[in-house]
C-alpha cells in the first residue's frame, strides 16, 4: 500500500466567503512508502498548503488524504488529526524560530513527551536525535538561544526527529545555512530516507532535487503539472520553463556542450559531480567533439 494518498483534494482559504482563495485544486497523487519527493514550483503555487494538510494543520475543503492508516477529510475530528500528526514530522521553514524551552534537551524532549512517552524514554529519544545531528553533548543544558544559527536549526530539527516520524516534511531546510551545514543536513535527511522514512522536501534548488529525490512534484496554481524522476523532468525544458524552474547548473552546462557538438553520454548528468566525472572520462579517452 502507498504511504500517502491524496484523492481529489481541494483547499480554499476563507472558503464560502467572497475572499475565498482556492490554493489546492483537485489534487490526486500516491507516494510510495520510503520514497523521497522534492516539491518545486513558483511562490504561491500551493506547496505549503498541500504539506500543511499532510500534517493535519489544515483539512481539505473537499476530497480526502490518507497517511498510513489515517484518512482525513473535511469532517476529520481532533482525535483523527492527532493520530495523523503522530506519524508525520514537519520541519518548517526557519524552524529555529519555534524553539521555546529553557534548555536544548527540554526543547527536544517536548515532542516525545507530548506524544505520551515516559520521561526516561523521551530523554533517550531526544539524546539520540541530538547525537544524529552531530550536536556536542555539552550544549544540552544550555539555552537554545545562546547557540549559533546553524546549531539552533539542528536543535529544532532534532525536536522533530525525536518523535520518530514515518513521514518527514521539510520546507526549504537549508535556507540560510552555509554550504557545509547544508551538505551535512541533506546527508542526514538522505540517511533517514535510506532507513525507510518517507521524505517530502520543498526546495527551490534543483541541484538538491537532482541529487536526493527519486521523484519531483511540480506545482503550479494549486495543481500538479508533473510528477516524475529528476532525469525525466530535466530532459523536458518546456515543462521546466512553464513552471518557472531553472534546471541544475550541470544540466544547463551539459545542454550547452551538446549544442556545441560535444556529446557526453546519452544520460544528461544531474549533478556537477556527475558532469565532472563524465568530462574527465571523455578527456581521458582523448575525445573532443563526437556528437
Ligand atoms: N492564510 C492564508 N490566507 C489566504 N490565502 C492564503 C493563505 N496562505 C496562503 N494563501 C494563498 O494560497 C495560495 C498558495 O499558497 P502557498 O503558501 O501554499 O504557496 P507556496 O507554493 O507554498 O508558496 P511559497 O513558495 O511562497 O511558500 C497563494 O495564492 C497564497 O496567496
Amino acid at each position: 500500500m502507498s504511504a500517502i494518498e491524496f484523492l481529489n483534494v481541494n483547499y480554499a482559504y476563507q472558503a464560502d466567503t467572497p475572499m475565498a482563495t482556492l490554493a489546492v485544486k483537485d489534487f490526486s497523487l500516491k507516494l510510495e512508502s520510503g520514497s523521497f519527493t522534492a516539491i518545486v514550483g513558483h511562490t504561491g503555487s500551493g506547496k505549503s498548503t498541500l504539506m500543511a494538510m499532510l500534517d493535519g494543520l489544515l483539512v481539505p475543503t473537499h476530497g480526502s488524504l490518507r497517511v498510513g492508516e489515517v484518512t482525513i477529510d473535511s469532517h476529520a475530528d481532533k482525535k483523527t488529526l492527532a493520530k495523523l500528526r503522530k506519524g508525520v514530522g514537519y520541519v518548517f521553514q526557519f524552524p529555529e524560530s519555534q524553539l521555546f524551552a529553557e534548555t536544548v534537551l527540554k526543547d527536544v524532549m517536548f515532542g516525545p513527551l507530548n506524544m505520551g512517552v515516559s520521561l526516561e524514554q523521551a530523554k533517550e529519544q531526544a539524546l539520540t536525535a541530538l547525537r544524529s545531528l552531530k550536536l556536542p553533548e555539552d550544549i544540552n543544558d544550555r539555552s537554545p538561544f545562546e547557540l549559533s544559527g546553524g546549531q539552533m536549526r539542528r536543535v529544532a530539527i532534532a525536536g522533530v526527529l525525536a518523535m520518530h516520524p514515518r513521514v518527514l516534511i521539510l520546507d526549504e531546510p537549508t535556507a540560510g545555512l552555509d554550504p557545509q551545514a547544508s551538505e551535512d543536513l541533506l546527508n542526514l535527511v538522505n540517511q533517514l530516507h535510506q532507513k525507510g522514512t518517507t521524505i517530502l522536501m520543498i526546495t527551490h534548488q534543483m541541484e538538491q532535487a537532482a541529487r536526493y529525490a527519486d521523484h519531483v512534484l511540480v506545482m503550479k496554481q494549486g495543481q500538479r503539472t508533473a510528477f516524475m524522476t529528476p532525469h525525466e523532468l530535466f530532459g523536458k525544458p518546456d515543462l521546466l520553463k512553464e513552471a518557472g524552474i531553472l534546471p541544475p547548473a550541470s544540466v544547463d552546462f551539459a545542454n550547452q556542450l551538446v549544442v556545441h557538438g560535444l556529446k557526453l553520454t546519452d544520460e544528461v548528468p544531474l549533478t556537477i559531480e556527475q558532469l565532472a566525472d563524465q568530462l574527465a572520462d571523455h578527456l581521458k579517452q582523448g575525445g573532443r567533439a563526437n556528437g
